[in-house]
């Protein structure tokens, strides 16, 4: 592995160096090698599993890493936690991919942190395994998402409500930073590691702002919040596309990068309702599915709020500059919301309709699902079929009545070929999702035997998720409850 490092290059007031703890039986048990391709890592480096378990659970620091714990504070639903930063995370370092991109290679549940605070610092195998999957998922879903290069067996046990084996997942993203890094800061009154910070996540994200003569020091910030903000609410309405609940959209866990990070809670969506909720600690919803938008709002005013005394010197002025832009969240986020299901219904906009307010072709088929209890991946996936096959079409049009027909109407007066509608909505609404059930049913293996039978499988079918493959009808039924019990838990 090749390390360029730059986050260990910024003074100690980021980080703590610290190393990995040791384990007792290394063993991979997933390896990315997709990823370890695009990372440009080496026949030689990949071939051997037993010393890629080794590096992979920290036992063995490969040369050029660095590990590092990240300081980073964050509003965790609603409150502010000044304290938090990487309690059970190294980051071994920052590698260049075929693309010339920068990633971040770090370890999760690698053992304790001068941030751990009353935690062990460790991963259950079947946290690292869900993070695995629905990394994969949803990065093969077309989602900015971190991903996994690999899952690594401790042979300890960690202790939960019971003993459960443990692991250690590796992750790979645009960088680790995120708005609680940002809030750390800022709740610090440590104006100057603000400002390296934001220099560095400028430079390192929208490098085009920096290299900008035009613009002066507080319009570069301004900048870089407007781009932050476009990045996370395409992330959001990606994530409305597909169905996903991130389940803890905490400001820590909100990348200024604009990828999905921390699946601990993560779920799919089944039945289209939304209030959807299906983590245990989210009690009031705060982090529902039809929520999303709005706490990625909130989480950009919280942005905003830590970059103030970066725009402007005089509290109010900076509020004027800033305050405009996070307004302009909920408008953008809108037509982009409905720019995505125009895309889901096969078209470039959502047709203006006589009497009817705009955007009502989606509202209504989202309400009809919503009071017939219908599947969200499945209906859309039925209708997509339904443009090339008369019996799908005859059975929706009962079905959906008489929204159906008023659909297929008109799609024929916007002049839109049934062929362009199928292949636009052939990308936008998956086949297959990452259902609940079926991932509990392999971690629930994991657990057991520290081994699935039917792993290969399902990675195989929701990483072409667009695509019918031999194996996919396995893995797209919705379970016989319609999910109405199914419970996430934050793991740690
Ligand atoms: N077992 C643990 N030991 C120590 N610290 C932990 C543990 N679990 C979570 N934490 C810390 O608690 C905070 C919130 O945890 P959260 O579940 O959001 O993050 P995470 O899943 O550990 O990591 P990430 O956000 O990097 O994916 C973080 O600061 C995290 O490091
Ligand atoms: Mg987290």
């Amino acid at each position: 592995m090749k390390f360029s490092n730059r986050y260990s290059q910024l003074d100690n007031a980021f980080y703590q160096r610290v190393t990995p703890a040791r384990v007792s039986r290394p063993k991979l048990l997933l390896w990315n090698q997709d990823l370890a391709d695009q990372l440009l890592l080496t026949e030689d480096f990949c071939r051997d599993r037993a010393l890629l378990a080794q590096y992979f659970s920290g036992n063995r620091i490969p040369d050029g890493a660095e590990p590092i714990a990240l300081a980073y504070a964050g509003h965790q639903f609603g409150n502010f936690n000044p304290q938090l930063g990487d309690g059970r995370a190294h980051l071994l370092g920052e590698i260049l991919s075929n693309s010339g991109q920068r990633y971040d290679i770090q370890l999760k549940g690698s053992g304790q942190t001068r941030f751990s605070r009353q935690g062990d610092g460790k991963c259950a195998i079947g946290p690292a395994v869900r993070e695995y999957i629905m990394s994969e998922a949803m990065y093969a879903l077309g989602v900015p998402s971190s991903r996994c290069l690999a899952v690594t067996a401790t042979g300890d046990l960690v202790y939960r409500e019971t003993a459960k084996p443990g692991a250690v997942v590796t992750r790979v993203a645009a960088s680790h930073i995120r708005v609680g890094t940002f809030e750390y800061f800022a709740a610090r009154g440590d104006l100057d590691s603000l400002k390296t910070l934001t220099g560095f996540a400028i430079n390192r994200h929208f490098p085009e702002i920096g290299l900008n003569p035009e613009l002066t020091p507080s319009q570069k910030v301004l900048k870089f919040l407007n781009a932050v903000i476009d990045k996370q609410l395409t992330l959001i309405v990606n994530w409305l596309r597909v169905g996903f609940i991130h389940g803890v959209m905490n400001t820590d866990n909100t990348a200024i990068s604009g990828e999905t990070i921390d699946f601990g809670p993560c779920a799919m969506m089944g039945i289209y309702h939304p209030g959807t909720v299906f983590s245990a600690i989210d009690t009031r919803g705060r982090y529902a599915f039809g929520n999303q938008s709005a706490i990625g709002q909130w989480n950009m005013a919280r942005l905003a709020e830590a970059l103030l005394p970066l725009i402007d010197e005089v509290p109010e002025k900076a509020v004027a500059l800033a305050e405009p832009l996070i307004r302009q969240y909920g408008r953008d986020f809108e037509l982009a919301y409905q720019l995505m299901l125009a895309n889901k219904l096969g078209m470039a906009s959502l047709p203006e309709q006589a009497d009817e307010p705009a955007g009502s072709l989606a509202t209504n088929l989202l309400a009809l699902m919503q009071e017939q209890e219908l599947d969200y991946t499945q209906t859309f996936a039925r209708l997509t079929l339904s443009l090339e096959n008369p019996q799908e079409a005859e059975k929706l049009s009962q079905e959906l009545s008489p929204w159906y027909d008023k659909w297929r109407a008109l799609l024929a007066d916007e002049g839109i070929e049934a062929e362009t509608a199928k292949s636009l909505m052939a990308q936008n609404n998956p086949r297959v999702i990452p259902r609940n059930h079926h991932v509990e049913a392999i971690l629930a293996e994991y657990e057991q035997s520290g081994d699935s039978r039917e792993i290969e499988d399902f990675l195989k079918v929701v990483r072409s998720p667009y695509r019918l493959l031999p194996q996919t009808p396995k893995f797209q039924d919705l379970p016989a409850d319609g999910d109405r019990h199914y419970r996430t838990f934050c793991g740690t």
